[in-house]
């Protein structure tokens, strides 16, 4: 047999490792191993023997090392499929990440080395098992021998022989073995206790013939495991109305079995209600049949959906998705992490139940993989979840639906810093299937794009129920100074408010600042307290009187005495949600008043129990930052305050037009849903920005128009893309030589390269916007390049940044490197 090459990638932390490696496959392994497969190999100069992972197998090798030979292959399938190893290794190239970061994005859940493969035996009648070679029967009687089920390591150990895995695809295919994966995770698995009849009775008669002597309660209880098998414990004493201690002297008699069973580890509470299909709107329908129109006539394409909020866009996500179930086909549904609500969740597993699988950072690794592995196996059809559920390994993906394709947690800041959105493109690329992303206020880029018809732009103008947009009211705080209220509330804010209340309606105010006071200032000297590893103001929170630092989480007690002039006018300036929080308790004090942001939705459940207040209109009040913005469906909720609009407006971000603009838009939407007309009250400093002027009117067009005019002009995306390079450490004096070093270095090498022409724009190195966090100075060169020119200056990057060709020294020194990062902070 021939002998072939394999390119493996090792799960090592130093970047100088992080490359495939090929590996012979010796003649006796060429057939066992796949793309996708672990594999033992030996690496480094001692050889240690590693775990790594083939990401491709070549049949010739055109190169002069002596090469190392794979030692053995762990499974018996690939742990990923190809298209996600193409994904992989398109995403660190184009992002600039390690190939193993790039990796774990696509492996499971956990640490990859520690998937377990388990083998299961199925019934082997004799005619069958007569058939076998010696081999595969030793195989069989080894699992029979240990109740039926091994792990393929023990297996092969038992077996001392390499080619296990051969064997086991044998009886696979002849329905004698049954494999499944597992992780070893440090959660314990979840055991609860069932209960069966021991003996097998052929009726109700032989039950009562045999054991019909004995009390009644005994016999009530033998005859309900009759009828329904094996049941829960709980369940068995609740049904019957039985103490355990009549279960446990039946056990103790040998009429019945008590056993451990592991509990399933799933995400979604089992109490959620069927969600009924809606009849689709006009419009709903038109963006409905367009898109299933390209779908049926096999067109691979890609639609932006511009809906208003509250136009049922969720709606048509569902149709599209059952459209994909009934051709047997996958999808996947992305929403942001803040948005995947119980209420999002209800919506897709109340009309389509088990066939949801929910992905979403606050699973436990097991719960996560548990997740991973049904969709791996087919056993579900649509994953529901955040921004990394793009990577669920379907095997027939036949749509990918980005909801709120404007969010800016749709691109990573972690390796692989991956836009999800490219992501998906790819994605749906390698499968041919379709890519629908949607919003009420779409990203410039979004939208540039399906003006130039890489998009189909598909619009939904109005509400469900041709519901009205609720008004906007502009207040300028300003002028609410100049007449002497220095209240949170301005005046009109205040009435309405009051008003709502008297009509049992519910608000919500939104302010994008958690905490009370944003930062403490001496008056006299006008030091302000700041976190000392960085370079951030802190922020007073008052439930426990501590500074915090909402960048690196320090948290101290305030100071009573200013630690640089001494004096004691130490004041506490601006507001956060709990300061607003305060002031409507004291200004309503008969309202029910609830804050929902970071700090009280940490514990379990807590985020849960405020949405369902909400819900059932126990809450008059509800206060919250970015939380209470989003997707949210209230129909009781008429009025909405943003306290201040202007928080996003004044950062040093090209994008902080966009985002105030999105983030009105957004929490208006939340008023008005129901049968009730909404009002919104914007309280802004800035009342005649264009961001805030047309938020009011709705007019995202006008807001495109101008925004794109913008872009063009100080030549910002979609026009170039925006390379960020941050040279941080501890010790600022080598921070600064070294962003100068590597300054140079990079651009003698663009000139040398002859690119140093085309791109754009290099500024630095000059010291980021938050110049500290985490006690690293942070020093920042900014680069500005086309398109055409990306691939190239990538490229210099690398060998400058990554390989760093010039062997320049350095310790204490490291690179964050983001390609359209989502603020430039
Ligand atoms: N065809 C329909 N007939 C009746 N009600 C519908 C229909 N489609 C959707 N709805 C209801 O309309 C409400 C708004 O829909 P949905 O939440 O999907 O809007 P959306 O466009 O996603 O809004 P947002 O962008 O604000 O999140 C929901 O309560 C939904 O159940
Ligand atoms: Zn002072
Ligand atoms: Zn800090």
């Amino acid at each position: 047999m021939n002998k072939k090459f394999a390119q493996v990638i090792i799960d090592n932390k130093s970047s100088s490792t992080d490359k495939p490696y090929t590996y012979l496959i010796d003649s006796d392994l060429v057939e066992l191993v796949e793309e996708g497969m672990r594999v033992l190999v030996p690496f480094g100069l001692g050889n240690r023997v590693v775990k790594g992972i083939v990401i491709k197998i070549e049949e010739n090798y055109f190169g002069s090392h002596k090469l190392k030979k794979i030692i053995d292959v762990i499974d018996d399938k690939p742990l990923i499929s190809k298209d996600l190893i193409d994904l992989s290794i398109w995403m660190s190239e184009k992002y600039l990440s390690p190939y193993i970061d790039a990796f774990k994005a696509v492996l499971p859940p956990g640490d990859f080395k520690e998937v377990k493969t388990n083998i299961l035996l199925e019934e082997v009648h004799d005619d069958i098992y007569n058939t076998l070679d010696t081999l595969e029967k030793s195989v069989v009687t080894i699992i029979h021998n240990n109740k039926g089920k091994i792990e393929l390591g023990e297996l092969k150990e038992q077996m001392n022989n390499r080619l296990t895995n051969k064997i086991i695809r044998q009886l696979e295919s002849k329905g004698i073995l049954t494999t499944s994966m597992e992780i070893q995770t440090s959660i314990e698995p979840k055991y609860e206790k069932y209960v069966y009849l021991k003996n097998r009775f052929n009726s109700r008669e032989e039950l009562n013939q045999k054991i019909g002597k004995r009390s009644y309660k005994q016999l009530e209880i033998a005859e309900f495991l009759f009828d329904k098998g094996e049941i829960p414990l709980k369940e068995l004493m609740m049904e019957v109305n039985s103490s355990i201690s009549t279960i446990k002297s039946m056990e103790k008699k040998g009429l019945i079995q008590i056993v451990n069973r592991e509990i399933f580890r799933s995400p979604i509470k089992e109490d959620i209600s069927p969600y009924k299909k809606h009849e689709l709107t006009l419009e709903q329908r038109n963006c409905f049949d367009t898109i299933m129109d390209h779908i049926n006539r096999n067109q691979s394409s890609k639609f932006l959906i511009h809906g208003v909020t509250g136009s049922g866009k969720t709606e048509i996500y569902l149709q599209l998705v059952e459209e994909m179930i009934n051709k047997g086909k996958e999808s996947i549904v992305l929403v942001p992490e803040i948005s995947l609500t119980p209420q999002t969740v209800q919506r897709f597993v109340g009309r389509f139940g088990d066939r949801v699988a929910v992905l979403h950072s606050k699973l436990s690794y097991g719960e996560r993989f548990d997740q991973w592995r049904k969709i791996r196996e087919g056993k579900v059809k649509i994953a529901v979840g955040a921004r990394s559920a793009v990577f669920a390994p379907f095997s027939n993906l036949g749509l990918i639906v980005i909801d709120e394709e404007h969010e800016s947690t749709y691109k990573s800041s972690m390796n692989p810093k991956y836009d999800t959105l490219q992501v998906a493109e790819k994605r749906c690329d390698q499968f041919g299937s379709t890519l629908v992303i949607a919003s009420a206020t779409p990203s410039v880029e979004s939208y540039y794009r399906s003006i130039k018809g890489e998009y189909k732009l598909l619009n939904l103008k109005k509400r469900i129920m041709n519901r009205e947009l609720p008004f906007v009211k502009i207040i300028d705080m300003r002028e609410e100074l100049n007449s002497g209220n220095k209240s949170i509330f301005s005046k009109e804010l205040y009435e309405a408010i009051e008003e709502n209340l008297k009509d049992n309606k519910q608000t919500i105010l939104f302010l994008n600042r958690r905490g009370h006071s944003t930062f403490v200032s001496c008056r006299q000297c006008g030091y302000v307290v700041k976190c000392n590893k960085c370079s951030i103001s802190m922020t007073y929170h008052l439930k426990e009187n501590r500074l915090k630092c909402h960048y690196c989480g320090l948290a101290i007690s305030p100071p009573n005495i200013c630690p640089v002039c001494k004096s004691k006018y130490i004041k506490y300036f601006g507001i956060g949600t709990e300061k607003v929080e305060e002031f409507t308790k004291r200004l309503f004090p008969n309202a029910v008043v609830k804050r929902m942001d970071l700090d009280t939705t940490s514990k379990k459940g807590s985020y849960e129990s405020i949405l369902n207040n909400m819900k059932e209109e126990k809450i008059d009040i509800l206060i919250g930052t970015q939380m209470v913005a989003k997707g949210l469906d209230f129909k009781n909720v008429t009025l909405v305050g943003i306290i201040a609009a202007d928080t996003s407006l004044n950062l040093p971000d090209f994008r902080s037009p966009e985002r105030t603009f999105q983030l009105i838009t957004q929490v208006a939407g939340r008023a008005g849903r129901g049968d009730f007309e909404g009002k919104v009250i914007v309280q802004t400093y800035n009342p005649e920005h264009y961001s805030i002027q047309l938020a009011q009117e709705y007019n995202y067009l006008a807001f495109y128009n101008k925004e794109v005019l913008i872009r063009k002009e100080f030549n910002y995306p979609p026009f170039t893309n925006i390379i960020s390079i941050i040279i941080y450490g501890e010790d600022v004096k080598r921070v600064i030589i070294k962003s100068k070093e590597f300054y140079k270095i990079l651009i003698n090498n663009l000139k040398q390269i002859n690119l140093i022409d085309f791109v754009d724009n290099i500024i630095g190195p000059f010291p980021a916007p938050l110049e500290r966090i985490k006690n690293n100075y942070r020093y920042q060169i900014i680069i500005k390049c086309k398109n055409e020119y990306l691939d190239k200056l990538k490229t210099a990057i690398e060998w400058v940044f990554i390989y760093n060709r010039y062997k320049v020294d350095v310790t204490g020194i490291k690179f964050n490197i983001d390609i359209n990062p989502n603020s430039i902070l």
